[in-house]
């Protein structure tokens, strides 16, 4: 049919393959038709012509919607609740000098120093912001959407933007539909169209043309953005991109608000409630400072600027630096965040429920067994290299090629020096083509022997594919499958030289024979035939009286780096639960290679357990701290026993990797898809994606996530100490009689701006603690602003507070001027606020080193060790050096030069706080190692 001839151009407005105007007929035609209309033909597109049609339609691909762009997103900061407040305090103050008779410069300054604030926060809003988005649309790009589609008679695997009108697409249960597609040969294909109908059942597709209906109700297409969720078949692309109902959709969708996570609301409604305290404050300083006899404008503009220092601007920021580096960090070592949620409750995760192959295996599967009744018969070999030996008897050959021919997948020999042959499509099938083709069998040859005629798709409920052949000698259905529900449709046996009824010996043979194979941790796979009437048998006549032909075992080496990931797990509190689709012994043998079994007596639960099993008992059973495998288990298990740990108040982590895994992976607090296997409808339920697919890569998100939780109680600590640094001596001043304060509103936004948001940034960025994986889950109720955490930030402030007061009074007292004989201008007030600044600025130096630990000693860490914090450090420290020599400085903050002594004297009194952690911190160790019985 491919003519090649240049027909109206599939895509353009004639065929109606695309734009918005008049829909494609494609649904009212036949399936010749179609391909005639979209000028290709069922063995696709030759390469060049999709080169063309790539050129002509452009990339398949949807213009992203609810982007805004740059100007408003900047537009967008200063018109959040903290800039409106601080424009309207600037705002305020602008208005007080104008009103003040005579007019003070400080009250200026302070007022452009308000502005500062304004825009120094939107800066970093707007940086984080960005960057935050960028490295979502990065981490977009790194999650792979491919599809398979036939060019020139080929099989390839694409990415899905790649694909033009015209292509032939191959489609599989779990596939995400890569375009609008019309359906031109069906298995029991059905998808789900909720992205686009709203509905979200599975509905069944058909290959005959349909009467003028919307296209959206065509059940003859399939259309992108929707998913396959059971079955398979083939389809041709008539509308791409833009051009697709998908596209049309997204055009009319009005951008989807951001959503925040509970953390970023906790710390935004913690963030209000500081700021109304910051309120009630600064009116508590404008009530005691009243007595002091200073003009009601400069209480008014001094109270304002207390109001001002104490509102926590850069903490939003902060939190989302703190969360975005987590989610990078993260995607560096192959764990792919898709929603912020995760980055959370990965910090709190109680049980990990893990899938077997490719998760804790190496997917890289290899039979080395074949069981054909009395005789077993190793095979030699590794990988999917088809070379190695396989004996050479018939019903071998007969069980390999009836199992060869029950495949999709694809055998892809190696294109370079360095290069292996790899497996396009299931690695379980990869691993018996590898053996057929040892047995000297040629996929293609046996296919183009006995052509396939229809197929009943394998599907992890059912443990059963079957696919229907044209031979001389009539049909024949080939069926691989569990043994055990394989055996149970067998009827006859043909093995050993032997045909015949399937006896109960031969049964018990073949049980024991799985079993045994089995518990070496070897995948069983039992193979079986039926010679048929018809092209098209239902599929229980197809997969029924089956003939066996025997078993094969294949090899699945455990991944090296999952002993490792599995004890951590064990250390931080989380309990490793395997649920696999595999063989009871399989999974138990697997689960003590890496670890997760240790004891002689596992729980090992069957899906046919867990049906017989009431929520009571399920409930139970999972309150044992017994080690549990789930083995046999569909799907539909599997989100029984996370709904059932959730109920337990687990905080629950769940693999997986197919169409049906995606509600368990929903409906978790953590649903991790595969990046290199799973399929696109469980990526897209997901809210973690792993890259490589391994285990231990869920451990290193787990640690990784508990560190950003730390580190944000780090910073918050930090910050607020400091306030409390700024509060205490201006109170003690007021009590004391002094009339002028003993740090002034634009020291503090000094400090604020100048020394304290990088510092806040750096800790932000701080690696996991070593002994971060040593402790239990956090739980999931506990508050961010914990009881541990005010804590510290009184103990740590209370010490700043007490030496900086302490500093004050001694300089201003040491003299013998009376308190009532100071002026703004008398050289003793200004060194002395002047110390009050540096004293915090130095005492928040060593501040940020202490709060880096919560138990370990800041020397085992290392005080070098997070160099950005030491730079952002010394900026501060520097900068402050410049407020107390540089004249123009000296003339906006009122300070003084301070000399060698002043300096020793405060960082004397600054390493204080963090003596004083240190010690606590040693106790807390001695505590927690009595506690475990003696030290470790
Ligand atoms: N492509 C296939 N065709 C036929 N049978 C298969 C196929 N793949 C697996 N099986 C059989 O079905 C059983 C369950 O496989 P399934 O892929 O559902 O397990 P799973 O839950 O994904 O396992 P795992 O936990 O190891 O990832 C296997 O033990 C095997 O006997």
């Amino acid at each position: 049919m491919d003519t090649g001839t240049k027909s109206p151009a599939p895509g353009g407005r004639k065929d109606g393959t695309s734009g918005s105007g008049p829909r494609p007929p494609v649904p009212g035609l036949p399936v010749d038709d179609v391909f005639a209309a979209l000028d290709t033909s069922w063995r696709g597109l030759p390469g060049e012509r999709a080169r063309d049609r790539l050129e002509k339609h452009g990339a398949n691909e949807l213009p992203r919607a609810g982007r805004r762009t740059m100007w408003r997103q900047l537009g967008a900061q200063f018109t959040d609740l903290f800039a409106v407040v601080l424009i309207v305090a600037s705002g305020i103050t602008f208005l007080a000098y104008a009103l003040e008779e005579p007019r003070d410069a400080g009250t200026v300054q302070l007022a452009v120093a308000i502005l500062g604030v304004v825009v120094l926060n939107a800066a970093i809003g707007f940086a984080q912001e960005y960057s935050a988005e960028r490295t979502a649309q990065a981490l977009e790009a790194m999650v792979p959407h491919a599809c398979r589609v036939l060019r020139d008679g080929e099989r390839l695997e694409l990415p899905a933007r790649d694909v033009v009108p015209g292509d032939v697409v191959l489609l599989e249960a779990g596939d995400a539909v890569p375009a609008d597609c019309r359906v031109v040969e069906a298995h029991e294909l059905a998808v789900n169209n909720a992205p686009l109908t709203g509905e979200s059942n599975a509905v069944g597709r058909t290959v005959d043309p349909v009467a003028a209906v919307p296209l959206l109700e065509a059940r003859n297409c399939v259309f992108m953005g929707t998913d396959v969720v059971a079955g398979g078949g083939r389809a041709v692309v008539f509308a791409t991109g833009a051009a697709t109902e998908f596209g049309r959709i997204c055009r009319l969708a009005a951008a989807a608000p951001r959503q925040k996570t509970p953390l970023q609301l906790q710390v935004a409604s913690m963030a209000r409630r500081v700021a109304g305290a910051a309120l009630a404050i600064g009116a508590l300083m404008f009530a005691v400072r009243l007595p002091t006899g200073d003009s009601v404008v400069t209480l008014f503009v001094f109270a304002l600027g207390v109001m001002v220092a104490l509102v926590p601007e850069g903490l939003p920021a902060t939190l989302s630096v703190s969360l975005s580096i987590g989610v990078r960090r993260m995607a560096r070592r192959h764990a792919l965040i898709k929603q912020l949620l995760a980055v959370e409750a990965l910090g709190s995760t109680t049980v990990v429920c893990t899938d077997k192959t490719g998760t804790l295996t190496q997917a890289e599967m290899t039979v080395t067994q074949v069981w054909t009744g009395g005789a077993s018969h190793s095979v030699s070999g590794v990988g999917y290299e088809p070379s190695g030996e396989v004996a050479d008897a018939a019903e071998v050959r007969e069980l390999l090629r009836v199992a060869g021919l029950c495949c999709n997948a694809r055998l892809v020999p190696p294109t370079g020096p360095r290069e292996h042959w790899r497996v396009l499509g299931d690695t379980t099938e990869g691993a018996l083509l590898v053996v057929a083709a040892k047995a000297g069998l040629d996929p293609g040859a046996e296919e183009a022997a006995a052509p396939r005629v229809t197929e009943f798709p394998f599907d992890s409920g059912r443990k059963l594919m079957t696919t229907v052949h044209r031979t001389g000698a009539g049909y024949q259905a080939c069926v691989k499958g569990a043994p055990g529900e394989l055996l149970a449709r067998c009827t006859d046996v043909e093995w050993d030289g032997r045909r015949g009824p399937l006896t109960g010996t031969d049964r018990a043979a073949a049980v024991a024979a799985g079993d045994e194979l089995a518990s070496q941790g070897l995948r069983v796979l039992a193979v079986a035939r039926r010679a048929l009437d018809g092209p098209r048998p239902v599929r229980e006549e197809a997969e029924s009286a089956l003939t066996l032909l025997g078993l094969v075992g294949m090899l699945d080496p455990p991944r090296p780096e999952v002993t490792d990931a599995v004890a951590a797990c064990r250390r931080a509190g989380i309990r490793v639960v395997m649920v696999t689709g595999d063989h009871p012994l399989t999974g138990e043998a697997v689960a003590r290679r890496v670890g997760i079994v240790r004891r002689p007596d596992p729980v090992v639960v069957t899906g046919a357990r867990l049906d017989a099993m009431d929520d009571e008992t399920l409930d139970s059973l999972l309150a044992e701290p017994s080690e549990l495998l789930l083995c046999r288990v569909s799907p539909e298990h599997k989100m029984r026993v996370v709904t059932a740990f959730q109920r337990r108040g687990g905080v629950v982590a769940v693999t997986g990797d197919g169409a049906n895994d995606a509600p368990a992976l929903k409906h978790a607090d953590i649903g991790v898809a595969m990046g290199a296997s799973g399929t696109d409808v469980a990526r897209e339920a997901a809210s973690m994606v792993l890259l490589d697919d391994s285990f231990a890569s869920i451990a290193t998100a787990v640690r990784l996530g508990r560190a950003v939780y730390q580190n944000i109680r780090k910073f918050l600590v930090y910050l607020f100490s400091h306030n409390i640094g700024e509060l205490v001596p201006i109170l003690a001043a007021t009590f004391a009689g002094f009339p002028l304060v003993p740090i002034s509103a634009v020291q503090i936004l000094a400090i604020d701006l100048g020394s304290d948001v990088l510092p806040a940034l750096a800790l932000g960025a701080e690696p996991p603690e070593s002994d971060v994986m040593d402790r239990p889950p956090r739980s999931r109720h506990e508050r961010l602003f914990s009881t541990a955490v005010v804590g510290r930030i009184l103990f740590l402030g209370g010490i700043q507070a007490a030496c900086v007061s302490a500093v004050f009074f001694w300089h201003v007292g040491s003299l013998g001027i009376p308190f009532d004989d100071f002026t703004e201008d008398t050289l003793a007030y200004q060194e002395a606020i002047t110390m009050v600044q540096a004293g915090i600025v130095l005492s928040q130096f060593f501040n940020a080193l202490t709060v880096r630990t919560d138990r370990q000693s800041v020397l085992t860490v290392g005080l070098t060790t997070n160099p950005a914090l030491l730079a952002a450090g010394g900026f501060g420290i520097a900068l402050m050096a410049a407020i107390s020599y540089l004249p123009p400085l000296q003339a906006v903050f009122n300070t003084a030069p301070l000399d060698a002594t002043d300096w020793a004297v405060l960082a004397g009194l600054g390493t204080l706080p963090l003596l004083a952690d240190e010690a606590r911190k040693a106790w807390l160790r001695r505590r927690a190692d009595r506690r475990r019985g003696g030290p470790r």
